[in-house]
């Protein structure tokens, strides 16, 4: 039997925008209101998926969600036809219209949680959405996540589906963001580390004082109850407070694992080397660690450029290479690093630089914009295939975005009636291509 890490990465929605919903993430406030480009975005996230697909890895694409979200603004009290419920909304309550309008989505290392079968008591795959509680904006997917993944991940032999963790920030969840998997082989039992910000029933616990800690202990236990997973099998770290504080909002920010490689920066985590110690042993096996010096990269130059937000794959023929934004690349400090990392012969042996600037500038790197599913031939196969790249759906989603996305968008152009009939027709046409069924709300209430 052979195992695979399967990359599902989220397609860019036609109404990317940068609004600056997120507190506590650097990029999203200062990029605020900058007019965006649907159409580049989508374009770069298609070619990213591409390149590793054309490096031997299995790729996948997860659908964006319907935004405007028009069925919340109605729950919200705006009345009429649709039109008219986006003009009022726009009018009367333009930052709350501006966070019904947010193609966050596309960022699905937030999705949800994955558990591969190796890992789980009933040796099925295990997938929770995460109910992103601690952002008005993002608190509007789960259920549409929910029901996307349903449709690609649909056969109840292999695939458990949760309903997302109670929406209250209690639970707050930010799925994988924060959830790292290490293994020998992605066929083996692995361990499963929780990061969490803060603990939601303990207020004498350490917390960040500035910005927002979006996950909690206690949500990341409910998590692994509902998998199926155990003492022996998980380690919960909490995230250093002070680097929450500066703009490490979710631990993909400051660290990324990989089999049984775990590249972190130095200041990433609290009671770090005790941690450390319980995930080798509960491993099994020799970890290698490697630790980031802030001597050499700042917090800031690694929440500038994004080092830690990188995808560490491990290629067909076993070497593990490091794909990185091209922010990394222009920071001397991080280019230095990363030149010194690859050329010393240790675990990452090369780096790929990949143009996603039109995400970054509202904080998603390469590895925000995928979603992590370890999954051995037979669950492979057990996929929705049409959600797998090859030749003939890249080519059939860039001529899909050619069809339907705008050069450039404004913020101002969110209420624009055309955009909402552009995008519903868009979507329409992305789940006959995906063959994913009626998965969004104007799909269902027609
Ligand atoms: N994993 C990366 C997530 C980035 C995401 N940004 C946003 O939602 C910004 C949206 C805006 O400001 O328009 C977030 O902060 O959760």
């Amino acid at each position: 039997m052979q195992h695979f890490e399967v990359n599902f990465d989220g397609l860019v929605g036609p109404t990317h925008n940068y609004a600056g919903l997120s507190y506590g993430n650097v990029a999203s406030l200062s990029n605020a209101k900058a007019s965006s480009s649907p159409k580049s975005a989508a374009k770069q996230g298609l070619q990213k998926m591409k390149a590793l697909h054309d490096m031997g890895m299995l790729q996948g694409v997860l659908a964006p969600q319907e935004r405007p979200d028009v069925a919340t603004l109605r729950r919200l009290g705006f009345t009429g036809n649709d039109h008219q419920v986006l003009v009022k909304a726009a009018e009367q309550a333009p930052a709350i219209f501006r966070a019904c309008c947010s193609a966050s989505s596309m960022w699905t290392a937030n999705a949800a949680t994955v558990s591969p079968s190796a890992d789980t008591a009933d040796g099925r795959v295990h997938f929770t959405p995460a109910n992103l509680t601690n952002k008005f904006h993002r608190s509007l997917e789960p259920h549409t996540t929910g029901r996307i993944l349903s449709a690609m991940f649909n056969n109840s032999r292999y695939f458990q589906h949760h309903a997302h963790l109670p929406d209250n920030e209690h639970f707050g969840d930010e799925g994988a963001a924060n959830h790292t998997r290490f293994c020998q082989q992605y066929g083996h039992a692995g361990v499963e580390m929780f990061v969490y910000g803060r603990h939601a029933f303990d207020s004498s616990q350490p917390a960040p004082t500035k910005f927002p800690a979006r996950q909690t202990l206690e949500a990341s236990q409910a998590v692994a109850r509902l998998h199926g997973l155990s003492d022996d099998n998980t380690v919960y770290v909490q995230q250093n407070p002070a680097v929450i504080d500066q703009g490490v909002f979710h631990n993909d920010v400051i660290a990324v694992g990989n089999q049984n490689v775990l590249f972190y920066h130095q200041q990433a985590f609290v009671d770090t080397q005790n941690k450390l110690r319980e995930l080798e042993q509960k491993l099994g096996h020799p970890m290698h660690f490697i630790e980031v010096p802030t001597e050499q990269v700042s917090v800031q130059d690694a929440v500038q450029t994004y080092l830690f937000n990188t995808q560490l794959i491990t290629l067909p023929d076993g070497r593990m290479i490091i794909v990185a934004p091209t922010e990394c690349e222009e920071n001397p400090r991080v280019a230095a690093y990363l030149q010194q990392l690859v050329s010393q012969g240790g675990a990452i042996s090369d780096v790929r630089f990949f143009d996603v600037k039109q995400s970054m500038r509202n904080g998603g790197g390469p590895a925000c914009l995928r979603l992590r599913v370890a999954m051995n031939d037979a669950e492979v196969a057990a996929v929705n295939p049409h959600v797998m790249l090859n030749e003939q759906l890249f080519t059939r989603l860039n001529q899909w975005v050619d069809k339907h996305y705008r050069d450039e968008l404004a913020v101002a152009d969110l209420h624009d009636p055309q955009l909402l009939v552009e995008s519903r027709q868009a979507l329409d046409e992305l789940t006959q291509i995906l063959h994913l069924g009626s998965v969004y709300p104007f799909q269902r209430d027609a």
